[in-house]
Formats: C-alpha cells, sequence, structure tokens
C-alpha cells in the first residue's frame, strides 16, 4: 500500500487559512462541520475500514476532503462522495481529477438520507450474506447532528437486506461522539448500556476502534470523538421486524433505574398491563427485578420473541403505543379479551 501511495499526486490539503480565504467559508454549526486536518488521523480512520483496494466506498459529508484523500490513497475501485454542502464542490472536483485514472469517483451534492446507495453501487457484485464482507465500504466522520439517526436507519436496512445491505454484509466505519461509541459497545451490566447498545448488537460486529481528541478538528467540538466499526453478523441474534426489537427496546429502557417489569409493561394497555407482562417474563423465563442494564443479548432475544407470540395472540397489541392516544388503548383492550 505504502509504495501504491507514492504514485499518487494529491494537490495538498487547503489549510485552514486557504479554506477561510478561497472560500470564504466559515464552518456551518448546523452542518455540523468540524473538520479533520491531520492526515494520520484520516488515514487511520480508512484503515480501521479494512482492506477497500479496488472495492466500493461511500464517504458520508467529506467536506475539504481530508479523509477523501486517505481513501483515494488506497484505489478504490468507486468512490462516492455524499456532501450536504456545496461550497466543497471546487475542492472535492479537484481529488476526482487526480484520481481519475484508477478511481471513478462521483460527487453528489445533498442529504444522505436521500441518498440511494443501491442505485448510486449498481454494478458492484452481490455477495451472499453468509460470505466474506461485501467489497461495499461506509465510511465517514457523520455531523453528529444525523449520527445516531442514521445509524438506526442503516441498522434496518441491515436487517432487511436493503439499501447497501443489498450487497451483502457490508461495513461501516463512521465516527460518533464519544459516548455514543461508548454505549454502542456495552456490554451486559455496563453503566452505558441502553437501547442502542443492544440493537446494534443485535443486526452488528460492533468494534470501538479509537479516540479522536476533540483537539484534533478545526473547529474543536466540545467532545471526543469514536471511530467504530459495524460489520453486519452472519447471522443476526434475531429474526424478527425491526420494529418490534426497536419498539420492545424503546418500552424496556425507558425506565432504565426501574426493574424491567416496569418497561416491559408499557408494551401493553393498562387494563391487562400485569397479567400480560408477567406472561411474557414467563415465556422469555427472566427474572422480573432485574433491571435493563443487567439483561443480556440472549436474554432480550427471549423477551422479543415472548412479545411476538403475545402479538400473535392479541393481534392489537402490534399497533399499541402507550404513547398513543387513549382511544387506542380502549381499541387494544377491546381486542385483548
Ligand atoms: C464533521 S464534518 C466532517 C468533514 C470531513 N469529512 C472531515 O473529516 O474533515 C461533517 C460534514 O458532513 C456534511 N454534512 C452535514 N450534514 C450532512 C448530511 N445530512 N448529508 C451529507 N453531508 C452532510 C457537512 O457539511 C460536513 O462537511
Amino acid at each position: 500500500m505504502a509504495s501504491s501511495a507514492k504514485l499518487i499526486r494529491l494537490p495538498p490539503l487547503p489549510t485552514i487559512r486557504d479554506l477561510v480565504k478561497l472560500y470564504r467559508l466559515r464552518a456551518i454549526r448546523q452542518l455540523s462541520q468540524n473538520f479533520l486536518m491531520d492526515e494520520r488521523i484520516t488515514d487511520r480512520i480508512v484503515k480501521a475500514a479494512g482492506n477497500i483496494t479496488n472495492h466500493y466506498v461511500c464517504e458520508i459529508g467529506p467536506g475539504p476532503g481530508g479523509i477523501t484523500r486517505s481513501i483515494i490513497k488506497r484505489r478504490p475501485h468507486k468512490l462516492l462522495v455524499v456532501e450536504k454542502d456545496p461550497r466543497f464542490i471546487p475542492t472535492l472536483e479537484l481529488l476526482k481529477e487526480c484520481c481519475k485514472d484508477y478511481t471513478e469517483m462521483k460527487i453528489e451534492i445533498g442529504d444522505i438520507r436521500n441518498s440511494d446507495l443501491e442505485t448510486s453501487f449498481k454494478g458492484a457484485p452481490k455477495h451472499d450474506w453468509l460470505d466474506a464482507p461485501s467489497p461495499v465500504h461506509l465510511i465517514g466522520n457523520l455531523p453528529f447532528s444525523v449520527s445516531t439517526n442514521l445509524i438506526i436507519r442503516y441498522l434496518q436496512s441491515v436487517s432487511e437486506k436493503t439499501s447497501a445491505w443489498s450487497f451483502g454484509r457490508s461495513s461501516m466505519t463512521l465516527t460518533f461522539q464519544k459516548e455514543v461509541g461508548e454505549r454502542m459497545v456495552a456490554s451486559i451490566k455496563d453503566k452505558q448500556r441502553c437501547r442502542l447498545s443492544v440493537i446494534c448488537q443485535m443486526w452488528c460486529d460492533v468494534q470501538y476502534k479509537f479516540t479522536i481528541p476533540g483537539r484534533a478538528f478545526v473547529p474543536k467540538p466540545d467532545v471526543d470523538v469514536a471511530v467504530v466499526t459495524l460489520v453486519p453478523l452472519k447471522y443476526p441474534m434475531v429474526k424478527l421486524p425491526f420494529k418490534l426489537v426497536e419498539k420492545v427496546l424503546r418500552n424496556v429502557f425507558n425506565m432504565r433505574q426501574k426493574y424491567c417489569v416496569r418497561g416491559i409493561e408499557r408494551l401493553f394497555p393498562e387494563e391487562n398491563r400485569t397479567e400480560l407482562a408477567s406472561k411474557l417474563l414467563k415465556l422469555a423465563d427472566l427474572d422480573p427485578t432485574i433491571r435493563p442494564f443487567q439483561i443480556s443479548n440472549q436474554e432480550f432475544v427471549r423477551i422479543f420473541y415472548a412479545y411476538q407470540v403475545l402479538c400473535e395472540e392479541h393481534p392489537g397489541l402490534v399497533d399499541y403505543d402507550s404513547r398513543g392516544p387513549k382511544s387506542l388503548v380502549v381499541k387494544n383492550v377491546a381486542q385483548l379479551s
């Protein structure tokens, strides 16, 4: 890799002064623009993604192109960069020109949440889910404002094998606020364990790679940043609809400090709550007095399947939402009897 990197002539990364003067650029707070200008760090992020040479890469939020340079040095076959801020077009066009002999680079100006990754990577080989991970990779120093929301969407796509995961087990190498990264990998009894930990671990092998100190960014954010990789599991821990799993976790973790039975009760209309919660716990063979963060992934799987059994017995439960209007409760109670 080191020898091929030498052959590539990339323009130098614009300095901060360049960014301000040439592009009259000011980091926009709403777009979470905190730039990485240190090549050693951007190289390390890309290295965390594994082998990308001749592969298909989507970079989310390239900004002035620090990580983009590190990606290009590794010569992917195709590189799609999705950036919301059009002020970066000239810098990105320059990079596109430099790598055109070996990497087909496409610049998409828009919101990553509207990007159709399946169409963008049309032509990439489709791997069987049980094969080695696919040659499609998502890499990004994500805007904090969208990162958690985006990872939930991507996990749903992983569970449904759609979007980038229609090509097989595509990997993600993304940055998060340090505390969010710690939550994603938190295991049983860890005080950081929450809904996000379990939902990530149901479908992916999640690894906290390293921490980037806030001072490495321009402008410096108030927090440190985690680089996390997620590779979909060959055999997901659960084979149930994403929405069901998400709903159970949302309710159980709603009462973090209380016995788990309290959160489980919220899955059921008030009138039948006690009876159905105790039935679920019996089916799942779970102690009602443990707290949500003390529940292992395997035990959560038993809870999901027990809830599924109850939903099949009482179809009205599927749409029941404890936050919903009272009328919904009455309707569901009627269906339960
Ligand atoms: C934290 S900065 C990182 C920039 C660059 N990758 C780096 O490491 O220096 C986040 C980038 O994402 C862009 N961005 C923000 N929201 C976005 C969205 N919804 N879709 C695509 N890009 C977005 C911002 O304009 C910004 O360039």
